[in-house]
Order: structure tokens, then C-alpha cells, then sequence
């Protein structure tokens, strides 16, 4: 029986295709679980009248790469180069023909300094460099040589170079390419010649399927859902940890990702029910539609309970009571003491309590075996309370992902003083973000340390994009009328340009200023969603304007108290910085008269 694995780029094109080809390669795909007819090596397959898959074959191994235009395909087949990197294990892929054009470009510049002169062959290749890349990395000139051979060279040859381009040593180059392996098991020796263990080890570049059903998943749902960065797939599919796990980073690096995908491992090979929690609860109703979309199997995705802290501490005492407890009006209780009430209660729970809630979950009467905690940064020392008291101490019982960057809550809290002393892990990509939005989020938000989430201070240092793309448009209005008109005509372009209107996203600091921009864009036409920076937070879209970001409204006028001050300073600043990473291609921020001094900064 053929082993088959798909690369990402199939069901990415296999979707672009029109209908009529879209269904004859879904009909031939099927065939190929059995038999794979192409020779041995780098080919091509006819998959429809007028489309070709592009396939790499090795014995028993099909690995479907994409699927073209005949002519395409061919080119594309001719073009690439395939290998098995040496220290890490996994498939690398390569266009050996532009490569070729560059390399000849750099011969070209020769008598220039050599930017790895001082670096022997042996260390390049014991940090993985593939010896027929050799060559054209010995005429690497600067930083700047390396960074234009980033959208040629496979990551994992380029990330090694990258950091030792920057003046990075030996180890830390090393390190980085350590970084990109998919397991946590001690390093193995590697068989360049197997590829069929090396797509094991690249789960962001090979998925196998045995079934029809595992096949038709595989081309059908969205990437993020079959996938992951091999960092992703570490912290989300591991075994098990021992510890409550904390996974930090950057906008955009995936965290939201690898808690969805950690909370569906967990509820198909946990150990009893399973809670994803977030900051807010329109944040946990767009997580629960994720994991509808992520699991396909109702009984495993029943195992998951989605919501806010708020709405469990309500649960918990409404379960108890046997009601609602009121919000308002008499009796009402805050928040904040339902959730002292709801720790009360499970502290003290027995086992006629909670009786449907607390039934499972082994070892101890606990509410949950598994929580998966989103958006952590956010989470108040109370409430951290109670996600502790609501799962037993035992393996797999928390795992917690957040941005202390984005804080934008006064919470300022270590996880162990609330008893959940984590083992910390660190991401450092950011998928979302082209490099000019993200150098533009982290100077707005100053890369300096902010408290971290356990002891200690956490900086932004790192923290990097794979991509290019526009440079944020920052415009200065002379009145708040020009500003709107301003607007209006930016989300005209975009819409023109075809920019769906959900992609599309406006923000501003307060209500008032939302309800003006609803008003501009409702005269003219322009239905896309408008809210405030807060209700942005967790979110991402194709374009985001953010209006009105003006001295004296971003920050919020300040308190005298120079302790508040400062407070309030680093909240709104987190706040802005949330703002401007929601946008995965343009930002555009605009302000009437003075703009806020943090843009200046
Ligand atoms: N393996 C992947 N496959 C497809 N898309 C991915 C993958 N990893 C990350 N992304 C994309 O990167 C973007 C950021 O992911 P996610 O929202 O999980 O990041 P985050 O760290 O939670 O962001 P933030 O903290 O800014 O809210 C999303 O669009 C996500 O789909």
C-alpha cells in the first residue's frame, strides 16, 4: 500500500481551482490511497483535464506537493530541489533555478567580503546547510544578502544563517534551528535518505492520509486546522506534561492556535472533561465555532466546554443555588464576588454539589480534568484562583497561553503565587504579521520587558515576522470632520480594491468616536465592522483603521497619582499595540490634530 502525504499547497490550490476541475481531482483522489502512478523522484500526475499534481515519490512514499497547470506543473518539478535536513530531520524543499540566478548575481559582486568567510564548512554543516546550498552561501556578501535569500531558501536553512548574520554565535544559531524540530524527544540520528520519516517530522509540510476520510479532511478544511508549525505541533500534541504548561509570544505567533489544538488532543486522549477559557465571552463564542470546525467527532468535541472566567463563576454558583444569581437590581452580586463565591464553593464542594459538573473528573471531585486558559495575560489574580481550584493537580491539568505585551488589563500577577508554577515556553514567529506591521507594533509599544506572567520580566526581543509587506499608513487630519471623510475613503478603496467587508475592521479609543465612524460609514454605504480598541482584542483581519488615535483620547487622560500614571500609561499602550496587530496585511491610523505621543515614540 502507497504511503500518501499532502503538502499544504495542494489543498490550497485544489480550492482556487473552478468547480468542474475541482470535483474530477476530488474523484481522482481517492485512487491514489492504492496507487501512485509516478517513477520514482520528482514528478508530475495527471489529476484533471488540464491539472497536474506535482508529486516527490520514494518506494512505498507519495508526497502530493501541489497542483498546477500542465505546463506549470512541469516547470515546477523541474525547478524544485528536494532534502532531508541533516540535523533536524526535517524535508526541506527549494527553487533550485532562482537560486541559480542569484548565486550567479553574487559571483558577480565577487572581491567583496564574504559575510561567513570566518565560519568553517564543518560548522555550516553542523548547523544543517545542505551542501549543494553550500556554494551560494559561501558568496553571501552581508545581512542584507541573507535577507533577500529568505523567500528562497527553505527556514530551516535560513534561520541558522539569519542569526549568525546578525552577529549571533555558533550556539545561538544552532538553537534557533533546534527550535524548528517537532518533538521533545532528544535529538535522533538522522537518515537523509528517508523521507518518509523526515515528512513524519514536518507536520507544516506533510500530512498522510490512509482513508477516504482522512484524505477528503486533509484537502477540505482550512490549513490551520491540518498544519501545524513545528513548534505547534510540540506544544500541542505532546503526551503529556507533568507540569501546568505557559506558552508566551508575540501577536500573532500562533498561541490562540496551538490552545484550540491542544484542548481537542486533550479531549480526545485526556483524561475526563475539558475547559478552553478566555477573556471575554464574544472571544469564547468564536473559539467554540473554531473547535466545531477543528473536531469532527461530536462525542470528542462534546468533552470541551468553552467560555469566559466570568461566565464559569456564574455556572458554578447558578449550579449550586439552582438559578441565575442577578447581575442587577436587588440581590445583584458583582463579578467579582461571584467568582470569591464560586472558589468558595468548589473548595468546599462534596459530592451531592455540582452534581452534573462535578461528578467527573478524576483524581478528586473537580469540575474539569483539562483547562486550556487563553488570553492569560488578562486574567485577574481572582480568577486564576478559581481556574485552579476548578481542575485536580495532576498531569495535563492547566495549559496556558498569553501575551503580557498585550496586556491590557491593570492585572499584574506571577503564576506561582496563585499556585500554578508552570514550566514556560517561548514562540518567536509571527505568522500573522509582514515584517513593517510588526516592527511598527513592537516600537509603538516599546520592545523594552514588561512583568511577565511567571517571576521575572518578559521583553518582545526575538520576535519576527516570515514576511513582507506594506508599510502602515499613519495620516494626520487638520479637524475630526476631515478624519472621517479620510476614513470613509480609505474603506472605499479597500471595498474597490476588493477587500471583502469582513476583512475589514475600524477601531477607536471610545464609544463616542465609534458611534461617529458608524455614522460616517453608514452615510456612505459602508457596512464593515466598527468597535472599539478593546473589541478588537484577540481578533484578526485582513485591513484595520484605527481613527481618532489623538492626543489626549489614546492614552485616556491620565490620573495625578504618578503610580496610576504609570499604570494606566503601560495599559493603553498595550492597548494600542493589540490595535495595530489585528491586521494581517494593511494598517492604516489616523488622528485629528496632535497625534497620540505614543506614536511619536
Ligand atoms: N499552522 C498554521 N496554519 C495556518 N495558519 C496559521 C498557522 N499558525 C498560525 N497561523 C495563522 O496565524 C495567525 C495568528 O494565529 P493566532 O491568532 O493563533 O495567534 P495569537 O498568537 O493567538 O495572536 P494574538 O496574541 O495576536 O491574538 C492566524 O491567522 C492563524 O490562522
Amino acid at each position: 500500500m502507497p504511503r500518501l502525504a499532502i503538502a499544504p499547497d495542494f489543498p490550497r490550490e485544489l480550492s482556487a481551482l473552478a468547480p468542474p476541475a475541482r470535483r474530477e481531482v476530488m474523484a481522482a483522489l481517492p485512487a491514489l490511497l492504492t496507487h501512485v502512478p509516478v517513477p520514482e523522484g520528482v514528478g508530475t500526475l495527471r489529476m484533471a483535464e488540464e491539472h497536474m499534481a506535482v508529486v516527490v515519490r520514494q518506494g512505498d512514499v507519495s508526497w502530493l506537493l501541489t497542483l498546477l497547470p500542465d505546463a506549470e506543473a512541469e516547470a515546477y518539478a523541474r525547478r524544485h530541489a528536494f532534502s532531508v535536513n541533516p540535523v533536524i530531520g526535517v524535508v526541506e524543499q527549494w527553487d533550485a533555478e532562482a537560486l541559480g540566478l542569484v548565486e550567479h548575481a553574487l559571483r558577480r559582486s565577487a572581491g567583496h567580503a564574504r559575510l561567513f568567510e570566518p565560519v568553517s564548512d564543518t560548522d555550516l554543516l553542523s548547523l544543517g546547510i545542505d551542501l549543494a546550498l553550500l556554494p551560494i552561501i559561501r558568496l553571501i556578501g552581508n545581512e542584507a544578502d541573507v535577507e533577500a535569500l529568505e523567500p528562497l531558501l527553505p527556514p530551516t536553512q535560513y534561520l541558522p544563517l539569519s542569526v549568525m548574520a546578525r552577529g549571533g554565535s555558533l550556539p545561538e544559531a544552532w538553537k534557533e534551528l533546534d527550535s524548528r524540530r517537532t518533538s521533545w524527544d532528544p535529538p535522533e540520528p538522522i537518515d537523509t535518505s528517508d523521507l518518509y520519516a523526515a515528512l513524519v517530522r514536518s507536520p507544516d509540510r506533510a500530512v498522510f492520509a490512509a482513508t477516504d476520510e482522512e484524505l477528503e479532511r486533509i484537502v477540505t478544511a482550512p490549513d490551520w486546522c491540518v498544519f501545524l508549525h513545528p513548534p505547534q505541533h510540540r506544544l500541542a500534541r505532546a503526551d503529556h506534561y507533568e507540569h501546568p504548561v505557559l506558552v508566551t509570544g508575540g501577536a500573532g505567533t500562533g498561541k490562540t492556535l496551538i490552545a484550540l489544538h491542544r484542548a481537542a488532543h486533550l479531549a480526545a486522549h485526556g483524561n475526563g472533561p475539558v475547559l478552553l477559557v478566555t477573556f471575554t465571552q464574544s472571544l469564547a463564542t468564536d473559539l467554540s465555532a473554531r473547535l466545531d470546525i477543528l473536531i469532527e467527532d461530536e462525542s470528542v468535541r462534546k468533552r470541551i466546554d468553552v467560555c469566559n472566567v466570568d461566565r464559569l463563576a456564574i455556572r458554578i454558583v447558578a449550579d449550586v443555588e439552582g438559578r441565575q444569581p442577578a447581575l442587577v437590581g436587588p440581590g445583584a452580586r458583582s463579578l467579582t464576588e461571584l467568582t470569591d463565591e464560586a472558589l468558595r464553593l468548589l473548595t468546599r464542594a462534596t459530592g451531592d454539589l455540582l452534581d452534573d459538573v462535578l461528578s467527573f473528573g478524576e483524581p478528586g471531585r473537580k469540575p474539569y480534568r483539562h483547562i486550556v486558559v487563553d488570553e492569560a495575560q488578562d486574567v485577574s489574580p481572582a480568577q486564576w484562583r478559581l481556574l485552579r481550584a476548578a481542575v485536580p493537580r495532576a498531569p495535563d491539568d492547566l495549559f496556558v497561553v498569553g501575551d503580557p505585551h498585550q496586556r491590557i488589563t491593570d492585572h499584574r500577577i506571577a503564576l506561582g503565587a496563585v499556585g500554578i508554577h508552570a514550566v514556560q515556553h517561548g514562540l518567536s514567529i509571527s505568522y500573522r504579521l509582514p515584517h513593517e506591521l510588526l516592527s511598527f507594533g513592537v516600537r509603538l509599544r516599546g520592545g523594552g520587558p514588561t512583568l511577565g506572567l511567571v517571576k521575572g520580566v518578559q521583553e518582545l526581543r526575538g520576535f519576527r515576522s516570515t514576511r513582507h509587506g506594506e508599510r502602515p499608513t499613519v495620516r494626520a487630519y487638520d479637524t475630526p470632520e476631515a478624519e472621517l471623510a479620510g476614513l470613509v475613503t480609505t474603506i472605499e478603496s479597500w471595498r474597490e480594491e476588493g477587500v471583502p467587508s469582513a476583512e475589514i475592521a475600524v477601531a477607536a479609543r471610545t464609544t463616542r468616536l465609534v458611534k461617529a465612524a458608524k455614522e460616517a460609514l453608514r452615510q456612505a454605504r459602508q457596512e464593515v465592522r466598527v468597535t472599539t480598541l478593546h473589541g478588537l482584542k484577540g481578533l484578526e483581519f485582513e485591513n484595520v483603521a484605527l481613527v481618532g488615535i489623538t492626543e489626549g483620547v489614546v492614552p485616556e487622560p491620565l490620573p495625578a497619582d504618578p503610580g496610576d500614571r504609570a499604570r494606566v500609561l503601560q495599559r493603553e499602550r498595550g492597548l494600542l499595540y493589540v490595535a495595530c496587530t489585528r491586521a494581517r496585511s494593511v494598517l492604516y491610523v489616523s488622528h485629528s490634530g496632535r497625534g497620540s505621543p505614543f506614536l511619536s515614540s
